[in-house]
Formats: structure tokens, sequence, C-alpha cells
């Protein structure tokens, strides 16, 4: 007989067995704070422009090669409570805002890092946590007083391609000029005469082939799918639109019909064809031209469609079928009825086309007069598909993040080390223990360009120690420069990206500094005819507070 193991004194007694219990800084702080920590040194290689892709194996065996930090996340199945929190932090990061899930990882990773410094020297967790509180409040209150450019007009492709150039260039670099220039025109033609903008109208299409160059904006819908019926295009199309098979309903229960003899068991399917054929000419009577069903297609339906001159697509998602009766203006049906008349769409032409080897069916609308845009995609391989895709959706996040608000920061690390200078002076001058807290957040908030620098390959320190020294003489639009060019500067002569590859210097860009150097940018020029920014704070605001 097993011997009775007592278990010890307090809570464990009241806890099931085999409940794990943790108490005390080292059992339940440091442990977690270690498993965040090798969370964002795993994310850290792919920050950034030239950050490294990961190669994700998936569950199922598949393998992802990706750089988006929200794709990674999704597939690593963290075991860790608190590390499973930062992705779900990251996550709802990448839900409200579309980009930034790394920096969110980046950024609280060095925060507990540098929390756990602060506690291993005695400080008290209340103070660490006031002091992070109050540098968070003291950045949220300095940001606004950061914004280095408005943009001026949403519906002006040139000037939203300039605001979308870094999002998308952090993740195929190399292409942000012409992607840029395509997702604005994209983004331009999406945007609703209200001036609002939903991501969801503007349609993706990966098509494996040719060069990303060839990628390219088609008014309309683009689906990778065959044409079912023979007729293959149509003009000044009426659609209606199906989420069910084309064919007569099947019924999900079994059930057993009994037949006297081949004459009656003739008869059952002579009705059931009769009935199929009745309402397949029901929906050619009401006129429409085009069918479009979310479900399999029946081949004595396809019959009866192709001798009644129907066109029919069959989509297999439904996001697909949604897309498509916004942009066409019908309505889904949910079983195979004459469609009444509000409900069905009307599209300029509907055709079958092929673009490089890949069959695609295209529901176009000349003149501007679809909601819904398609980018589509071209590249050599899945996996550079794939990039292309997470550079266009971080291109369309940041589009509606400008429709809601449309101040730029300065990036490539300026806006996190222009707040980093102004906490750590906040800090110094603060006698309480408060200053502590403050201070770290402050290097937490290097962490962010240390790690563009290190992806970079530019010597980490002397890089940041000049960054710095830039900030602290009020150049707060200093960001990264890499080794071939300076920043690059906008119409406005602002500074926003500061981090170019090899070969692609804009047209009259000064000759490159050194290898690792930083060029110092000319401070923002406060126009008297800009608009004000904000009632915000600006840098000359911040000075240190005078010593209590
Ligand atoms: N051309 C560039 N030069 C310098 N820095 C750049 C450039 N393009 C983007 N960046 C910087 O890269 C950072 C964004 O990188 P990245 O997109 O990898 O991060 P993220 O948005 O947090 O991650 P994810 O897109 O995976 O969610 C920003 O700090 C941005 O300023």
């Amino acid at each position: 007989m097993a011997a009775h193991v007592p278990l010890p004194p307090g809570l464990p007694q009241l806890l099931k067995a085999g409940t794990k219990y943790f108490s005390g800084l080292q059992e339940s702080l440091f442990s977690h704070i270690t498993a965040c920590r090798a969370l964002a040194m795993c994310l850290r290689t792919s920050y950034g422009p030239l950050g490294h892709n990961k190669l994700v194996i998936t569950h199922l065996g598949k393998a992802l090669c990706t750089a988006h930090a929200g794709t990674i996340l999704r597939e690593l199945e963290l075991e860790n409570p608190v590390a499973r929190m930062l992705g779900a932090a990251s996550q709802a990061q990448e839900e409200e805002t579309g980009d930034g899930a790394n920096a969110v990882v980046l950024l609280a990773g060095a925060l507990l890092d540098n929390a756990e410094k602060l506690l291993r020297a005695g400080l008290p967790v209340a103070a660490v946590r006031d002091g992070y509180d109050a540098a968070c409040k003291e950045a949220v209150r300095l940001l606004p007083g950061l914004a280095c450019h408005v943009l001026a007009d949403l519906r002006d492709p040139a000037g939203v391609a300039g605001a979308l150039r870094a999002a998308v260039g952090s993740k195929l670099f190399g292409y942000q000029d012409f992607l840029a220039e395509l997702v604005a025109r994209c983004c331009v033609a999406a945007l609703s005469p209200e001036g609002t903008f939903e991501p969801n109208n503007v349609r993706l299409c990966k098509v494996p082939g040719g060069g990303v160059t060839d990628s390219c904006l088609l008014e309309g819908m683009v689906f990778c799918t065959e044409v079912e019926s023979q007729v293959h295009q149509a003009h000044e199309a009426r659609i209606a639109v199906y989420c069910c098979p084309f064919g007569l309903a099947r019924s999900e229960t079994k059930c057993m019909v009994l037949f006297q003899g081949a004459a009656e068991m003739r008869a059952y399917g002579d009705a059931e064809e009769a009935l199929l054929g009745r309402r397949v000419r029901a929906i050619a009577e009401e006129g429409a031209s085009v069918v479009v069903v979310g479900g399999r297609v029946d081949p004595l339906a396809l019959q009866y469609a192709d001798q009644l001159g129907l066109m029919v697509v069959r989509l297999s998602s439904r996001l697909e079928l949604q897309c498509l009766c916004r942009a066409v203006g019908a309505v889904p049906l949910a079983s195979l009825v004459p469609p009444p008349p509000g409900a069905i769409g009307h599209c300029q032409r509907v055709y079958l086309s092929e673009i490089g080897s890949t069959a695609v069916v295209v529901f176009r609308q000349d003149g501007g007069a679809c909601p819904v845009a398609t980018i589509l995609l071209r590249g050599a391989t899945h996996e550079l598909l794939c990039s292309l895709e997470e550079a266009v959706t971080d291109g369309l996040n940041t589009y509606k993040a400008l429709v809601s608000d449309r101040r730029l920061l300065p990036g490539a690390g300026a806006a996190e080390m222009a707040l980093a200078v102004r906490l750590a002076t906040l800090g110094t001058y603060l006698p309480s223990l408060e200053q502590y807290g403050i201070l770290e957040f402050a290097q937490a908030l290097k962490t962010l360009p240390a790690a563009l620098a290190e992806n970079a390959g530019l010597p980490v320190n002397e890089t940041m120690a000049a960054l710095e020294a830039l900030h602290q003489l009020g150049t707060a639009t200093a960001g990264l420069a890499g080794r071939h060019s300076a920043g690059t500067r906008d119409t406005d002569g602002q500074t926003r990206t500061c981090l170019r590859g090899k070969g692609l210097p804009p047209a009259g860009t000064p000759p490159p500094p050194r290898a690792g150097t930083l060029t110092p940018l000319p401070p923002r020029a406060q126009t008297p005819t800009s608009p004000p920014l904000l009632a915000g704070t600006r840098s000359q605001d911040l000075d240190p507070p005078p010593a209590c």
C-alpha cells in the first residue's frame, strides 16, 4: 500500500491534488519575467525593415517563413500564463491598429526585464509600478507634441503614399516606393464619399508568378476560381448570389423512400429533375444572367443553366461572397429560390481570364462605381506572396488609422528615443522612489531603436550614443541612418524614415555618410501657416521640471 504523503499546511491543503501553487517574488514573478524575456528575445530579430524571417512549423506540419509578429505569435503554443497574456496584448494591438504587434512584445519584455532589476535591487513592487504609471502618463502626454507631419488630404495618392511608405517597407524592404504608391491608390479608390474607410473593402488576390512590380490595382473584384458553366462572360450582368449549393437541397437526416416498382422510381427522378429545371428557369426569368453560389454545383442544374445561357461561378469562401455582395449590391439568398428584384446585383463586366497560368474570374465595374477594390499580388514564391500580403495589409491598416487621426510621428526609432530622453530628464529630477521606475521605463523605450540598429547590422552602442546625443541637442526627428544613405525628406521637409537600403537613394540625396554614422537632421520647422498639431507639449516645453 502506498504511503500517505501529508500535504504542507496552508493553501495547498485547500486545493485539489496536483494543483500548482507559487508564492514569493522568485516563484511568482521572476520565473514569468524570464518567460516573457525569452518571448521578446525570440521576436526581437524580426523587428524592423531589416528584421529576419522566422521559419515556423505549425502543429499541422506546415512551414511558415515570416517576420510578422502576429503570425508567429498565433502559431507559438505558449504555455506560460504571463507570456500568453503578453501574446494576447500584442494580438489586441494588431486587431485594434493592424500593426505594431512586435513593438508591443519588445517594449513589454524590456519593461519587465528592467522591473526585475529594480526588484532584485530591493525596490518595493508598488514603487516600480507607480514609476511605470507616471512614466506612461507622461509619455502619452508628450506623444502629440512629437508629431512631425499632418496629412493634408486623404484623397491625395502622393501624400498618402508618403505616409504609408514606412509601414509597407517594414515587411518588404526595397519595394516600399512601388507598394506604397499602389496601396495609396487603392485606399483612395476605396474611401467612401463620407470619408470612411473599411480595409475589408480592399481584396487581396494572390496569383503566383511574375514579379512584385507586376502587382496592380483592379477596380472591382478578382477571384482565383474557374467558371463552372459554358458561358464565360457577361456584359451588364445581373447577378444573383446564393450561399447554398446550386442544386436541390439534400436533407441532413437519413430517410428511406420505398418504391413499389421501376415506374415509381422513374417518376420520382423525373419530378426531381422537373423541379430543378423550374427553379433554374425561374432564376433566369427574373433577369439574372450570372449566378454565384457558395456550395457544390449539381451537374444537372449546370446543364439547365447552360441551356438558359446563365454564367455560374462557385466561390468557396463566405467572406468572398459577402465582399462580392457589397461590390455588386446583391443580397445573398439562403435557398435556390427566384431572386426578388432588390436582391439582384449589377456589374458591368464579368469574365473569365487568366493571369500567369492561374484562371481568375473578374467582376469589373468601370468608372469608379465599385466600393470594393482588388489588389492583384504577384510574386514568384508562396512566401514572397505572403510577405507581400502582410506589407499591403499593414499599409491598409495604417490608412485606416490615418482616417481617424492624420498626424504622423517620426519613425526609425526617433519617437521612442525622443520620449526616452524626455522621460530620463523627468526621472533624474524627481526626488521620490518613482524616479527609478521612470528611468527604467526610459531605458526600455530605447530597446526599440536598439533592436532596429542591431537588425540593420549597425554598431549598436555607437549608434545609440550618437542618436541620443542628437536628441539631447533637440533634434526630435532624428532616427537611425543606415550605412547607405542619410535620412529621407518628404515634401514638407520633415524626416520620416531614415534607414534606407542599398541602391535606393532618392533623387537629390546627399552623399552617404560613413558606415554606422548618424546624420544630424534639421530641427522641425514650425511654419506659421501649419495648423496646430494638438494642444499638447512641444519639445521646448519639456525642459527639466524645477527641483522640488
Ligand atoms: N525604412 C525604414 N527605416 C528605418 N526604420 C523603419 C523603416 N521602415 C520601418 N521602420 C521602423 O520599423 C519599425 C516597425 O517594424 P515592424 O513593422 O517590424 O514592427 P511591428 O509593426 O511592431 O511588427 P509587426 O508588423 O510584425 O506587427 C518602426 O519603428 C518603424 O519606424
